[in-house]
């Protein structure tokens, strides 16, 4: 093993100068979207309901306005107009309360926009994907929340279990932080009870200016009892960033941290010290105002520095419109990543993914192979 005078890098494979020279020819090459779309992803922060696309949502308006000519239910193209992604911690949630659980609430809609967020992030490029949704009970359509985690759960195996698929999905349960802990518990046995059909880990999500963690810590430690996996959002806003609630998160021992933003030094330090993973979302903290600033100013600036694995997610691309590729160009244009960079960040991921040794290696043989 020899060092690459240019690059001050190891060189593993040949001699040294020829990999570095080709490598470096390759990093030098310009990142745009045709790169980052073809480059193999892993997206670890999504929600399903929020990946619905607008077009989706207004195929299902269509089809239910058919059969129901009286639908009082406005159309999603006018409800969440194209281009319009600037929704904020006062209207974000709102748009799932108010508008979209409403449109998406019988066994069809789930099933056509569940399927379309699968399609939609294996062309984008992604290889694994850990979806999360919040189990969700439809009154008026007889469907439980044992119903809603079933009908989810078919679909992502049977789109596993079609070889003709790139892209490999599973599940995490959200607790919305709304919820009771008698509701957290009931997330929390299905979690368990569809552990066998793909659901690897439970969250905590919702309106970070709601609830109090408090009333999780005995349903997130049966979790964790078990073996399920544990991501929380975490410093969302600073109304959740008190110390109380993080020292309280932190005590559930969360295998990975969603958005991360406001976070002091004390908790900074403690999150690299267990080297936890932090899953951050460029376009929709910038949209919904939850940084201050803007790409540039994004705190992936200081965690890619970290010792910590940082993976870059969507959150939401139905309503903040930026896929998984997109992300990767901004935090390409914003922090000056090469295609190498690139690569290697997408690669990170892999030791943070809940699925284990058996996916693991599948990603792994994936990017040997893959040329930047
Ligand atoms: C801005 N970032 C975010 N912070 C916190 N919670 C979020 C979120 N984005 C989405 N959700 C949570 O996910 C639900 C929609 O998907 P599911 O119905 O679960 O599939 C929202 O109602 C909210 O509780």
């Amino acid at each position: 093993m020899s060092v690459c005078t240019l690059t001050r890098t190891r060189c593993c494979c040949c001699t040294a100068l020829e990999c570095c020279s080709t490598t470096m020819a390759a990093a030098s090459l310009s990142v745009d979207l045709d790169f980052t779309r073809r480059l193999p992803k892993i997206e670890l922060h999504a929600h399903l309901t929020g990946s619905i696309s607008r077009a989706c949502l207004h195929d299902i308006w269509m089809s239910q306005k058919r059969q129901q000519p009286d639908l009082a239910i406005e159309d999603p193209l006018v409800a969440i107009p194209s281009g319009k992604v600037d929704y904020d911690v006062q209207t974000f949630f709102p748009l799932f309360s108010s508008y979209i659980y409403k449109l998406c609430n019988d066994v069809a809609s789930i099933e056509f926009s569940t399927t379309a967020v699968l399609h939609e992030f294996q062309s984008d490029g992604v290889v694994y994907l850990e979806l999360r949704t919040t189990p969700r009970a439809i009154a008026e359509h007889n469907i439980s929340k044992d119903d809603y985690v079933r009908t989810v759960t078919h679909l992502l195996t049977a789109h596993n279990e079609d070889t003709s698929n790139t892209m490999r999905v599973f599940l995490i349960l959200s607790v919305d932080r709304r919820n009771t802990l008698a509701e957290a518990d009931e997330v929390i046995d299905l979690a368990i009870k569809y552990r066998s059909s793909g659901v690897v880990g439970v969250d905590l999500c919702g309106n970070p200016a709601k609830g109090d963690v408090r009333t999780f810590t005995t349903a997130f430690s049966r979790a964790k009892a078990v073996g399920l996996n544990i991501t929380v959002h975490f410093a969302e806003t600073a109304a959740s960033a008190t110390d109380q609630e993080l020292h309280t998160l932190l005590s559930w021992q969360p295998d990975r941290l969603g958005h991360v933003i406001h976070v002091k030094d004390e908790f900074r330090a403690m999150i690299e010290a267990r080297n936890i993973a932090v899953e951050l979302c460029l376009s929709c903290n910038v949209h919904a105002k939850l940084i201050t600033g803007t790409y540039s100013d994004h705190h992936f600036g200081m965690w890619r520095h970290s010792s910590v694995p940082v993976v870059l997610c969507t959150d939401d691309v139905g309503v903040f419109c930026s896929p998984l590729s997109a992300e990767y160009h901004l935090a390409a244009t914003n922090f000056d990543l090469d295609r190498r960079q690139l690569k290697q960040l997408a690669e990170r991921a892999i030791s943070c993914i809940f699925m284990g040794s058996t996916e693991g290696g599948r990603l792994r043989n994936i990017y040997s192979t893959w040329e930047v």
